[in-house]
């Protein structure tokens, strides 16, 4: 396949790049502060010194960036993906974003004759660096099927979910249920060690049960360690739920249960933890006295 440019080398787009470059893909890569490329490059990934000289060089780009307003100064601001985008070129944009973002970063980048897919994933670093990511992709169906083998290679799975837009919602339901989710098991792991139970029964009980799942598997043991290295950071899904509510808000569908939520991630932001984990929810709960 064609060189690929990569632009945001955060947790998830180093992974991705890193896998990428394992399986034989010629990179190059672009990130605001540049030190994030250096591994990159000790692994035969090129530097592109803009956004705009990715596109130029690449046929393809990647954008991995951590909101909407990252996205669209990525997309649109001097020296970004418009000013190279042209007729045979496409931009796929991973980020997670509401659909209005994705939808200007669409037009924009179609008015310029180039094609445009966005395609955020389900899944944190560990797959992203395994391959194992869930891709929820739409817009433009021939550049979905032009990038499937570099898909192939990020994901178990691919989904296209036709017009712009249902890609970037799909992702923030998904995201508004994981976020709801992690609140309840926190409330039940402080409810858990406060009523004298002990933490690590509860999770072996819930792992046999029907609402067992993979990330109160993953995340149970570390954090009743009270240890949240960032694999997904608080303040990313503190956005998700921000947007999802947007959605919600557009739609007339009631959240109250996500909007509980989401006040908890907020709280969590105020109390400093929005660059750890957003399993650091869970410290937002422990200082309650009986
Ligand atoms: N981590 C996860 O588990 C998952 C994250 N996501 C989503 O993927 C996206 C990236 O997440 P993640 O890698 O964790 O985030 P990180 O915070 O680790 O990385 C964010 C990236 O965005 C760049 N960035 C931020 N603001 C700007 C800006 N104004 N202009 C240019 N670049 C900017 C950062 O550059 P710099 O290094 O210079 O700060 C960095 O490359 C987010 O939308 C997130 O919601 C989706 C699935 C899982
Ligand atoms: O957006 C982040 C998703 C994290 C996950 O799916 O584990």
């Amino acid at each position: 396949m064609e060189e690929i440019g990569f632009l945001g080398m955060g947790i998830m787009g180093k992974a991705m790049s890193m896998n990428l470059l394992r399986h034989g893909f010629k990179l190059t890569v672009w990130n605001r502060t540049l030190s994030r490329c250096d591994e990159l490059v000790e692994h035969g990934a090129t530097i592109g010194e803009s956004p705009a000289a990715v596109v130029k060089k690449c046929k393809y780009t990647i954008g991995m960036l951590s909101d909407p307003a990252a996205a669209l100064s990525v997309a649109f601001d001097k020296d970004g993906v418009l000013e190279q985008m042209g007729p045979g070129k496409g931009y796929i944009d991973m980020s997670t974003v509401d659909a209005e973002t994705s939808s200007k970063i669409s037009e924009a980048i179609t008015s310029k004759g180039g094609y445009y897919l966005e395609a955020p994933v389900s899944g944190s670093k560990k797959p992203a660096e395994d391959g194992q990511l869930v891709i929820l992709a739409a817009g433009e169906k021939a550049l979905y099927e032009e990038i499937l083998p570099a898909f192939d290679v990020l994901g178990k799975k691919s989904f296209f979910l036709g017009p712009v837009g249902n890609g970037a919602k799909m992702k923030l339901v998904v995201n508004m249920i994981m976020g709801s989710m992690m609140n309840a098991f926190s409330e039940g792991l402080v409810l858990a060690d406060k009523s004298g139970l002990n933490s690590q029964t509860l999770l072996d009980v819930l792992d046999l049960g029907a609402i067992a799942n993979p990330m109160f598997k993953l995340k149970g043991p570390s954090m009743i360690q009270s240890s949240y290295s960032p694999a997904f950071p608080l303040k990313h899904q503190q956005k998700d739920m921000r947007l999802a509510l947007a959605l919600g808000d557009e739609n007339a569908v009631p959240m109250p249960v996500a909007a509980a939520a989401n006040e908890a991630f907020k709280k969590a932001r105020s109390m400093g933890l929005g660059d750890l984990d957003f399993s650091a929810v869970h410290e937002t709960l422990k200082d309650s006295k009986s």
